[in-house]
């Protein structure tokens, strides 16, 4: 259904080709609701995450998954893997599945499954929510906590409530719009340095999504409301690299830890192996991952979690709009992935680096 646009004034609409309904959040939610099971599995998620951010919990926090999910089948299916190797690990990682449906892109490009969910430019989003919402489920249904990036300011509403971690991309950190959604989110909250590498910008906006604000947002019921929020004091720094190079490094990570205190802020980060730290060649996650694991081992606690880029298979693939049945199955469409197998190492590799840590038992 399309909703006439106003042509009484020239004014408006110069631009705008259609308007049409987007679906309300507590209809979504109706239709899409969280069982018992999925909603332990969020609370507990979250519960988990925080803790391990505070120190109160020795683990290491890790965020794995593709770039972007766009086969839910093939999503489910990775689940699956990474579900039963996340109960084999969890006395030593606290494993967060990426399931990213927004992507944030630099020129233009497939903007992700809610955005475009049959991959051919028909921008069928009440779908792509329905979609993306029951993935949410699924997965959380096996006990695996899910993490999202929030790019849009209004879809939160639509799959917040199945979210254990967010995140917040390079893109937009520097966005007022989304601190202000961070302050109000009911999960813990990564923000990434800027795509330029400018460490300060998430620090910046780690300590203003940690405070009260009040801005124009929706309802339940889709209606435009004021939001009034309490500020999230679970935001951290995620370190993504950038284009002057990787942060990945002790003195980049001692630097940011410095930013932190002297912005009174709690001093830990968590690492991107992909991005700008591996230069989107996504073998070069695994030399992360082990300079990460060694400095673990050695005893380093400041880095409390690693966010690692993975799917089926490795590397990426070009979509070709409306030729999805083209693509194979379980390989990325947008930034490389490090395959199952690989992934699976590198989560052993954490894991014994957590061990070695805590045999060695030195502080932050
Ligand atoms: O993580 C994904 C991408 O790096 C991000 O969305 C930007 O992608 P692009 O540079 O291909 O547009
Ligand atoms: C878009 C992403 O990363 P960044 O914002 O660091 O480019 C991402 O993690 O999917």
């Amino acid at each position: 259904m399309t909703v006439a646009l106003d042509s009484t004034s020239d004014l408006d609409n110069r631009r705008t080709l259609s308007v049409s309904p987007l679906i309300a959040p507590a209809e979504l939610r109706r239709r899409h609701g969280v069982d018992a099971l999925a909603a332990a599995t969020v609370r507990n998620g979250r519960r988990a995450t925080v803790d391990v951010l505070d120190g109160a919990d020795d683990r290491l926090l890790v965020i794995v998954g593709p770039c972007s999910v766009h086969d839910p089948v093939a999503a489910l299916d990775y689940a699956r893997l990474l579900a039963a190797k996340a109960a084999d690990l969890d006395d030593r990682l606290l494993v967060v599945m990426r399931v990213y449906f927004e992507k944030p892109r630099t020129t233009l490009g497939w903007k992700g499954l809610i955005n475009d969910p049959h991959l051919d430019g028909t921008f069928d989003v009440n779908t792509g929510l329905g979609i993306g919402r029951q993935l949410l489920c699924d997965i959380s249904s096996l006990g695996l906590p899910v993490a999202c990036e929030f790019l849009d300011p209004i879809t939160p509403q639509h799959i917040a409530d199945l979210v254990s971690y967010g995140a917040i991309g390079a893109r937009t950190a520097a966005s007022q719009v989304h601190r202000q959604l961070s302050s109000a989110l009911s999960m813990p909250v990564g923000i990434k340095n800027g795509t330029d590498g400018d460490v300060q910008v998430a620090v910046d906006g780690v300590r203003a999504a940690g405070a009260s604000h009040v801005f124009p947002g929706t309802d339940l019921e889709g209606r435009a409301a004021l939001i009034r929020t309490a500020g999230n004091p679970d935001c951290h720094v995620i370190l993504r690299g950038g284009s002057g190079g990787t942060n990945y490094d002790s003195a980049s990570v001692a630097d940011t830890m410095a930013r932190l205190r002297k912005a009174g802020l709690p001093e830990r980060v968590v690492v991107d192996a992909s991005h700008g730290n591996s230069n989107k060649d996504h073998n070069k996650q695994v030399d992360v991952v082990e300079s990460v694991a060694a400095r673990i081992a050695a005893g380093e606690r400041g880095i409390v979690g690693m966010m690692l880029e993975s799917f089926l298979e490795a590397g990426r693939q070009d979509l070709t709009l409306g030729r999805a049945s083209d693509l194979v199955y379980g390989q990325s469409i947008t930034d490389a992935c490090l395959d199952w197998a690989t992934t699976a190492r590198q989560l052993d590799t954490l894991a014994d680096a957590v061990s070695a840590r805590c045999a060695g038992g030195t502080a932050r």
